[in-house]
């Protein structure tokens, strides 16, 4: 039997908390609330808000959303989790999507957004966001994607998981381009709240392993704070 519900697993160490959507614009409305509610809190804090951006397809609409609201942006600081090693200007780039959609229409000072130097090369540019990341605090919030294979960020099935340094170049991935850059399992990790952002039919196989125990890349986002999976379009069996 398949539902749409919201309920919390706990498989391999990870607890995930799966919250159901009925429409993709009640998801793209509550990811951007959520968002939103993370910043106030952090800024109120830290007097900063970090975020981790989730590159794909997926997020494109609740950066548009974001795009229209008004908020203290002069705190905000962007990463990436993730990018493609193409030309900057590369339709498939996570950063030229985030830009178009959201950053370039919002008053985020330019030297707050970190975008990854992917058009170095996965060696050089792993190294340049490594420096980039050095000293920064943990991240408020790292918004994740599902690939249709479970991968999140650029950590792909099947690959040794490479926590050598902050950012990681990464090779030969099953999605194309084949040569990327990921911040690191452990990084991603050092983060006060996960949000997941899961859409579409192609996203069942990968949903239903996750919550059969199997070991799928998004199993290795494991908060003592647990993360949360906003879903809409897959069910839960
Ligand atoms: O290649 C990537 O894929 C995942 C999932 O993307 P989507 O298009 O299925 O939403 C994404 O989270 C990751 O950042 C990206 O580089």
């Amino acid at each position: 039997m398949t539902q749409n519900l919201n309920e919390t697993l706990r498989v391999n160490g990870q607890q995930s908390r799966w919250h159901a959507f009925e429409t993709q614009d009640s998801l793209n409305q509550a990811a951007v609330k959520r968002i939103l509610t993370a910043a106030d809190g952090a800024i109120s804090k830290y007097g900063s808000f970090l975020i981790v951006l989730a590159g794909g397809s997926t997020p494109k609409s609740v950066y548009q959303l974001l795009s229209k609201e008004q908020a203290d942006w002069s705190k905000w600081h962007i990463y990436h989790n993730d990018d493609r090693c193409l030309p900057v200007d590369h339709a498939e780039r996570n950063s030229l999507m985030a830009r178009q959609a959201w950053l370039n229409h919002v008053a985020i000072p330019q030297n707050q957004i970190h975008d990854i130097p992917a058009e170095l090369g996965n060696i050089e540019g792993a190294k340049a966001y490594t420096q980039t990341l050095k000293g920064v605090r943990t991240f408020d919030l790292v918004l994740l994607g599902l690939g249709e294979d479970g991968h999140t960020a650029s950590l792909f099935p099947n690959q040794a998981v490479d926590n050598s340094a902050d950012a990681v170049p990464v090779f030969d991935a099953p999605k194309p381009p084949p040569e990327r850059i990921t911040i690191s399992q452990n990084r991603l990790n050092n983060t006060h709240e996960v949000m997941f952002l899961v859409t579409g039919g192609g996203k069942q196989q990968a949903v239903d392993q996750w919550r059969s125990g199997v070991a799928i890349p998004a199993t290795l986002i494991a908060l003592e704070a647990g993360v949360d999976v906003y879903y809409f379009g897959v069910s839960l069996t």
